[in-house]
């Protein structure tokens, strides 16, 4: 035997290869990536195309994100049955529609993740929020196991809580929600469209972490999706995590193939337009 030492000689023992090869299948080797949430029918309830989950699956499927994200339930049964599933990203929390919209309660673990063949999963914080010190906790906890295990993590940090009162919204709060989930150690943080590239790029600067943005509410037109989608990977980020705009899009498979292209090939909102023809 070789007494040569090669950098692949402890990976085979350590956590480090897990959740190298679990970001690489999220963002490949460009660093970016396109993901399609398919987990809000507890936080906002069930919308018609989460009810009929087994199409809007194969619709999002055949746009090709790099992954979905979902709760342990609807990716058992998503999954199980899908001989070559889509990456996914198991949301271990969540809020609940209308009445508790500013806690996020654990719903899933890292464990789980784990048996359920997920490449990360995922925490939600409310900033600002009165128990935002026990979603910290929450958070913490999630990021500790995930570390022994090689998986990595994603936070849905949002300025969502009561506290903030007229800040709430403000790119200060978005940076702030940002920060805090990379200051746990979060490898991915899912937060808010600031409104405004330069602002964004405030948010993307302050954040040692892959930053994301979350679609939001239902848009008007696709043309204004797209536009904050460009101006979001304008501000340097490393991708989306749309769920009502690409599954409440007239078409979600097209929507998908328009993401991808200002994701992916440095289209502009104007020419990835064409893929919505
Ligand atoms: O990741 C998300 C929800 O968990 C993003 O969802 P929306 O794009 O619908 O805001």
């Amino acid at each position: 035997m070789s007494n040569e030492i090669s950098p692949f000689t402890s990976f085979g023992v350590t956590s480090g290869l897990g959740r190298a090869i679990r970001l690489r299948r999220l963002f490949g080797v460009t660093g970016r990536a396109l993901v399609v949430a398919l987990d809000q029918a507890v936080p906002r309830g069930v919308a018609p195309q989460l009810a009929a989950i087994e199409k809007t699956y194969q619709d999002v499927k055949a746009g090709n994100p790099n992954a979905v994200t979902v709760t342990r339930g609807v990716g058992g049964s998503l999954f199980a049955g899908d001989p070559q599933p889509l990456p996914w990203i198991l949301k271990a929390s969540s809020f609940s529609v209308d009445f508790h919209a500013t806690i996020d309660a654990a719903i899933g673990t890292v464990d789980d993740a784990v048996r359920l063949g997920a490449d990360a999963v995922a925490v939600g914080i409310s900033a600002g929020s009165k128990v935002q010190p026990q979603m910290l906790e929450m958070l913490a906890a999630t990021v500790g196991r995930a570390a022994e295990v090689g998986m990595p993590t994603v936070c849905h940090a949002y300025p969502s809580g009561e506290l903030w009162g007229e800040r709430k919204n403000s790119p200060e709060s978005v940076l702030y929600a940002a920060r805090a989930a990379a200051e746990l150690g979060v490898d991915i943080v899912k937060t808010w469209y600031t409104g405004s590239s330069a602002s964004f790029a405030e948010v993307v600067a302050g954040t040692p972490a892959l930053v994301m943005v979350a679609g939001g509410a239902k848009a008007d037109t696709d043309q204004e999706v797209l536009e904050m989608a460009d101006s979001v990977m304008q501000a340097g980020a490393a991708g989306l995590t749309f769920g009502r705009n690409v599954w409440g899009a007239e078409n979600p498979t097209k929507m998908i193939k328009a993401l991808r292209a200002i994701v992916h090939d440095g289209a502009t909102a104007g020419s990835a337009a064409e893929k919505l023809a």
